[in-house]
């Protein structure tokens, strides 16, 4: 590995020893402000907004903007790498690559900085993916509006792909999403008097069960939808009849009529529970994205660069059920995602996930060639990039 690409992997190391919650990203964004603090300050302008990063590298003789979007949250989740340089923040982990996405955004801008393009570059550093979505008020914010790219890049890893594969699809790439959480309400009491009480673990248990029916018995079998509850929580001790039970989950659906469809059966399983548990209940949707929809002629247009560039391996690939706030910029501005393989047993969301740093050096060539090259192109007709 050479020793451009090593400061980059060692960059994603300390991000990955730090990460931290939506909108509580302070020690990612001092350590990021740090490093490009590092670079001429006359080559970049450099933007904060809440927790996230907005860096311009100035072009030569700029007609318009390229973007590329890193995310920067981590997870609740206790990492059980063999890595030397686990999270040192406890019940917390890089498990969603997020760390690599900002290091590949360091090594991107970095090349421009170095060799500049004709073009302006705009690399964003975005806070809370995960959860509540920084995408949207960050789309809405006074420092991003007046610096909007006319085409805009992102890339996912993927532990299901081999290094120097990338993967992506015009059209449809990721799902629409909603968060769920649902509160149910009865009546606590002593364990041995289950007659005196309603009883919320059996209730939540009994619609846990009845929400598996939505995917199964509601949606289209040729359509596509997931309904995943990833935490149930209920009571208080094991001989107390519990007053409360809390379910929380997320829906995923391939397009909005279905997302409406799902909510309208949950609405009625939910409404079916305070009948047969004589009970109270309440839905909340928490945050929702809207699907990562990428630009069709550009998408196409980037995977064949891609095929006679000689650089990765391109894989056509089908859509998947995971959800991503860049939805929220593939619906302003022209552009796409991509999957980037990282080759790793375990998937997204694992606590063992380790991504292989050789997907770096991959990452970056392929976004700095393909920018390069298309600021290199004439503008499309009507201005378009
Ligand atoms: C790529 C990825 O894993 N993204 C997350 C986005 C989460 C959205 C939201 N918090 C939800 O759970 O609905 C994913 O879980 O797909």
């Amino acid at each position: 590995m050479s020793t451009e690409i090593q400061t980059f992997v060692e960059f994603r190391r300390q991000l990955h020893l730090i990460p931290e919650p939506g909108f509580a990203e302070f020690k990612t964004q001092r350590f990021l402000l740090d490093r490009l603090a590092e670079l001429p300050a006359d080559r970049i302008e450099i933007r904060t907004w809440r927790t996230g990063i907005l860096v311009k590298v100035k072009g030569t003789a700029p007609q318009r903007t390229f973007g590329y979007r890193a995310d920067m949250d981590g997870l609740p989740i206790e990492e059980d790498t063999s890595y030397p340089f686990r999270s040192v923040h406890p019940g917390y982990m890089h498990a969603c690559g997020h760390d690599m996405h900002m290091a590949i955004g360091l090594g991107v801008l970095t090349r421009f900085v170095e060799q500049p393009m004709a073009d302006d570059l705009v690399v964003i550093f975005q806070p809370a993916e995960e959860g509540p979505g920084g995408a949207k008020p960050m789309l809405d914010s006074a420092e991003l509006r007046d610096w909007l790219p006319d085409l805009i890049v992102a890339l996912h890893v993927a532990p299901e792909y081999e290094v120097g594969t990338i993967a992506t699809r015009p059209g449809i790439l990721f799902a629409n999403t909603s968060e769920l959480f649902i509160d149910l309400t009865g009546k606590g009491g002593h364990a041995a008097y289950p007659h005196r009480a309603n009883d919320m673990v059996v209730a939540a248990a009994h619609l846990l069960v009845q929400l598996q029916s939505i995917v199964a018995r509601n949606v289209n079998p040729l359509d596509s939808a997931v309904v995943t509850v990833g935490k149930i929580e209920g009571g208080t001790k094991q001989n107390i009849i519990a007053e409360k039970a809390r379910l929380e989950g997320t829906i995923r659906t391939l397009s909005a009529e279905t997302m409406t469809l799902v909510k309208k059966r949950i609405e009625a399983l939910v409404a079916g529970a305070e009948t047969a548990f004589e009970c109270t209940a309440s839905i909340d949707y928490g945050s929702n994205y809207r699907q990562v929809y990428n630009d069709e002629t550009i998408t196409r247009e980037f995977m064949e660069w891609l095929e006679g560039s000689g650089g990765a391996k391109l894989i056509e690939c089908t859509e998947a059920m995971t959800g991503e706030d860049f939805g929220y910029f593939l619906e302003r501005i022209p552009g796409l995602m991509f999957w980037l393989g990282v080759d790793t047993p375990y998937g997204l969301h694992h606590a063992k996930l380790e991504p292989d740093e050789r997907a770096m050096p991959v990452a970056i060539d392929t976004v700095t060639g393909y920018i390069r090259w298309k600021s290199e192109q004439p503008l499309r007709e009507g201005g378009k990039p």
